[in-house]
């Protein structure tokens, strides 16, 4: 397979400004926009038409360089609201972006910066100009590839330099990333829920204590914890079991999060091990589904591709239904793997690996998809119910429908 690069773009008559590397030594040329510098990451592509602050903010994106297939990146520019990593100031995210399209002028009531602006920001080092259908194709047929994504003004490069540092990076597998991207204080969730995203009226007061376990969590998976009427205290990735049993919750929740799941087993899989041992409710996503399988003793493994995306068909075997739903992950749970007394609950429509697990006889469950969305389809915020189900029959209480009408 060629180089995907675009040489005959007009603004690469002169010197490309922006380079993406690959390991095995594929230089692609582009316009550069963002930070400048350089910075080695596995890149991806991400299929969503919508959301890309979102997606650029998405803690589980750390270490990672997304290739939009959207051509049109930054038309709407940049906002405060749609950011999901926790504390802005932590700037988790990806570190890398590709476009095809240069970005232009934003054209939004809500655009307060440019994205070029915002990127630079950020510090994400991004290129444009470039066939992301060829580098879509490319890592579609080869796998997600290690990479280095350069930027200089000047257009002067170190070629063999930065050839060498993208051959030479390590790559994701076994890295752990949830550690650096928590938040890494014990906080209460204070943003105020948004009702439109529950389905349900916000409760006025919250009626149910859930402690969320930030390995790289996003606002809107609190947002809708929030929204369902629970105060929402997030405890650091490194919390133990009796840290969180020392706020006394009525559930549990493991956030999505960067890296690999394997990689965080000398601290989140023991909790969760110690966790799944009390009869607390447990709800887990993306990382956290992964690392809730591996402390269940199932493994995980690096996916070829990945899935990024707000356009996935997952399967619920449970109630039979089909949900498009929003993905980010490159590891994925071994369903041969999953021990008796785990049923497989989700898988994937597209090459049915496994989505979704609960724990028999326990009220422990969890997903690889993103039900909270942020960007991409809400089909799956009825996960939220369930989880607030499995709290509310401990209580005695009656269950909720699970879809609201609008779900
Ligand atoms: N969104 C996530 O939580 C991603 C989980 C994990 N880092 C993966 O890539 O599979």
């Amino acid at each position: 397979m060629t180089a995907p690069a675009n040489k005959t773009a007009p603004w690469t008559t002169t010197k490309p400004t922006a380079l993406l590397i690959l390991a095995d030594g594929t230089v692609i040329e582009g316009k550069g926009v963002g930070a400048t510098g350089a910075v080695e990451a596995e890149v991806c592509f991400n299929t969503a038409l919508t959301g890309y602050q979102e997606i650029l903010t998405d803690p589980s994106y750390a270490g990672q360089i997304v290739t939009f297939t959207f051509p049109h990146i930054g038309n709407v520019g940049t906002n405060n609201e749609d950011i999901e990593d926790l504390t802005p100031a932590n700037r988790a995210g990806a570190v890398g972006a590709v476009f095809k399209a240069d970005v232009t002028d934003p054209s939004n009531y809500r655009a307060a910066t440019h994205l070029d602006q915002w990127l630079k920001n950020r510090g994400v080092i991004a290129l444009s100009g470039i066939d992301t259908r060829a580098l879509t194709a490319l890592i579609r047929e080869t796998g997600a590839q290690n990479a280095v994504i350069a930027h200089d003004p000047s257009g002067e490069f170190d070629l063999p330099a930065l050839k060498k540092r993208a051959a030479a990076w390590h790559g994701l597998e076994n890295l752990d990333l949830a550690k650096e991207v928590t938040s890494g204080q014990t906080s209460v969730w204070t943003e105020t829920p948004w009702a439109w995203n529950t389905g349900y009226a916000t409760e006025e007061t919250p009626r149910y204590h859930i402690v969320a376990i930030d390995y790289g969590v996003k606002r809107n998976i609190l947002r809708l914890l929030a929204g369902l009427g629970a105060k929402v205290t997030v405890l650091p990735a490194t919390a133990t079991a009796e840290d969180v049993l020392a706020h006394n919750p009525d559930g549990i929740f493991l956030s999505n999060g960067p890296g690999d799941p394997a990689a965080t087993g000398e601290y989140a899989v023991p909790a969760i091990k110690k966790l799944i041992e009390t009869d607390i409710p447990l709800f887990g996503i993306c990382l956290g589904h992964q690392m809730l399988a591996l402390a269940l003793g199932a493994k995980t493994q690096k996916m070829h591709q990945g899935h990024h995306g707000a356009n996935h068909p997952v399967k619920d075997h449970t109630t039979g239904k089909v949900e498009i739903v929003s993905m980010n992950h490159g590891f994925a749970v071994d369903s041969a793997s999953l021990p008796k007394g785990v049923d497989e609950t989700h898988i994937s429509l597209f090459d049915g690996s496994n989505c979704g697990l609960r724990l028999a006889g326990k009220p422990v469950f969890s997903v690889q998809h993103h039900p909270e969305a942020s960007p991409g389809p809400q089909d799956s915020h009825y996960l939220f119910r369930r989880f607030f189900n499995l709290i509310r029959e401990k209580k005695g209480e009656p269950a909720l429908p699970e879809r609201s009408k609008a779900a």
